[in-house]
């Protein structure tokens, strides 16, 4: 898919991974609405992406994953304004073992909120144009992260609803690609967070101190630049993409039905 002129949405856009696609996107043409609950990085942002990409490429929308009413309303708003919605990136996400029940609701179900809102603008049986969803999970979809039980649940859950709306996609002729993302640790504030809670408390910190050597810590503009290969190549549909420093690679599931 070539971006000149696309439109997508970005959830989760002001801060961390999300800011990095956002300006990706930008730079390759497409026109992109930003979704965030934090109005005061997002202002600033935005004054920063109009000076440099023109005052009609960006839309800051005001949008908790947890909330449909918020979802539809900045969708809706989205396709108004630009005339449809050809990309998401479903991004938003926390950590926060602690209140785990929201992470849940943001990490999983934002997820699918926000897709299930997405393909009433997207799909082609719904008059839409097709398009193309990834979807932020972690190579804790992929494997245990041992001190966050809830947050590995959720991004294994991510990976299980990406690849089972592929197959939706394909068997109903919606006419999207879906894919999921897992890079290992990135520097954001996420990841800064969550190591100065960890330093101070858990008899697990070493362990995961070991995880974060072994695997690295990846900055923002590498993992956007993944995310836009499953973006713009047309063979990848249903695929979940590692992203360790200088390195990318595709899963291999194993196949039952064989
Ligand atoms: N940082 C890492 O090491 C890492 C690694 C793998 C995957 N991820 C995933 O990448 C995604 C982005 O993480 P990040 O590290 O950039 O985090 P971040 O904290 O830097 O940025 C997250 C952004 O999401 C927004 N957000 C949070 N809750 C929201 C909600 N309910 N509705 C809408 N927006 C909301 C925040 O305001 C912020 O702008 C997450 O899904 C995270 O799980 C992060
Ligand atoms: C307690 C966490 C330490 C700080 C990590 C902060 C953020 C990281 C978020 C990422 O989404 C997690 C990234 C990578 C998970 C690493 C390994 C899981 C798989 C391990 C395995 O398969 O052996």
């Amino acid at each position: 898919m070539a971006l000149n002129g696309k439109i997508a949405v970005v959830t989760g856009a002001v801060m961390g991974i999300g800011k990095a696609v956002t300006e990706l996107l930008l730079q390759n043409g497409a026109k992109v609405a930003l979704l965030d609950v934090n109005r005061i990085a997002g202002e600033s942002l935005m004054e920063t992406l109009k000076k440099q990409y023109g005052q009609e490429r960006t839309l800051l929308l005001n949008c908790n994953v947890e909330s449909d009413e918020q979802i539809k309303a900045a969708l809706q708003k989205t396709a108004d304004t630009f005339g449809g919605i050809d990309i998401l990136c479903n991004n938003a996400g926390i950590m926060n073992e602690s209140t785990w029940e929201r992470m849940v609701s943001i990490n999983l179900m934002g997820v699918i909120r926000v897709t299930y809102v997405a393909l009433e603008h997207m799909s082609k049986l719904a008059g839409g144009r097709g398009g193309v969803i990834v979807n932020t999970a972690s190579l804790a979809g992929l494997g245990p992260l041992l001190n966050c039980p809830v947050y590995t649940a959720t991004k294994h859950g991510v990976i299980g609803f990406t690849r089972a709306m592929a197959d939706a996609s394909t068997a109903s002729g919606y006419g999207i690609r879906v894919n999921a993302l897992c890079p290992s640790f990135v520097q954001t504030d996420l990841f800064t967070n969550v190591l100065s809670i960890l330093r101070q408390s858990s008899h697990l910190a070493a362990a995961t101190h070991q995880m974060i050597e072994k695997f690295g810590v990846l900055n923002v503009s590498e993992v956007a630049d993944a995310l836009l290969e499953l973006v713009t190549d047309d063979t990848k549909n249903g695929e979940a993409l590692i992203v360790v420093p200088n390195e990318r690679n595709y899963i291999t599931f194993p196949s039952i039905l064989k």
